[in-house]
């Protein structure tokens, strides 16, 4: 009864899920999305690739662009370390809401924070909010067009660092060209491609790994 998806899935989650278990509430979320409906969470494929980079990395700090249902945050947030910290932006309040409620049912509050608003008004203010210096690492999974301009902003705003992980989820499908062609032929990055498919489907896709070199 729902009215949005995320909202179904909020529901889904609540009912079938185990509050507090972070594993749980992944693969319970992968299950409605398998045969429920769709959504765009980066899903159970991808998400392994995901996992591999994050534990990898082992970051302390962590800025996810674009939060949807909160999937991805609970994903990552339940393999860092603790102390560690994971922001998430999200545009639309009504998914930030639902986000929220998924992140707390996972038990993940303490570590992992939703700021709502767009990227451009919201990532020159990070050092000031957050009292954070630079990233450890980055997931970019919002606005496909905005990947660039994002990745570019966020230099100029001095968040990366030399060996900061920028990881980027669609770059096949939708798919994101500039940001790709830009990260595979700038001299301050390091790029590596995992090819996947699209969450819940057969579809080609791929996360990009880039590392900044400043
Ligand atoms: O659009 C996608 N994600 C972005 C939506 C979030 C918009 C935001 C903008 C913004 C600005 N500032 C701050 C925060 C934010 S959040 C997306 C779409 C597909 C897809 C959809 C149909 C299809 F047939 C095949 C693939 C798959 C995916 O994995 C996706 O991630
Ligand atoms: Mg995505």
């Amino acid at each position: 009864t729902g009215r949005t998806r995320p909202e179904r899935l909020l529901q889904y989650l609540q009912k079938n899920g185990t509050r507090g278990d972070a594993n749980n509430v992944v693969d319970t979320i992968d299950r409605f999305c398998g045969t429920v409906e769709w959504a765009m969470n980066v899903g159970g494929e991808k998400g392994k690739i995901v996992d591999k980079v994050v534990l990898e990395t082992n970051p302390g700090t962590v800025l996810e662009l674009g939060t949807y249902c909160g999937y991805s945050a609970v994903r990552m947030g339940r393999l860092l370390a603790p102390g560690s910290r994971l922001i998430t932006l999200e545009m639309n309040p009504a998914y930030a809401k639902v986000a929220k409620e998924v992140i707390a049912f996972a038990g993940l509050d303490k570590q992992v924070e939703v700021l709502v608003g767009s990227t451009t008004e919201l990532i020159p203010q990070l050092k000031k909010k957050l009292d954070i210096d630079t990233f450890d690492m980055i997931f970019l999974d919002h606005w496909k067009q905005s990947y660039l301009p994002d990745t570019k902003l966020l230099e100029e705003c001095g968040l990366l660092r030399k060996g900061t992980v920028l990881l980027a989820d669609n770059v096949i499908c939708p798919g994101t060209p500039d940001y790709l062609q830009y990260v595979r032929s700038s001299p301050k990055y390091l790029s590596q491609h995992f090819p996947s498919v699209l969450e819940y489907t057969n579809a080609p896709d791929g996360l990009e790994k880039s590392v900044y070199l400043g």
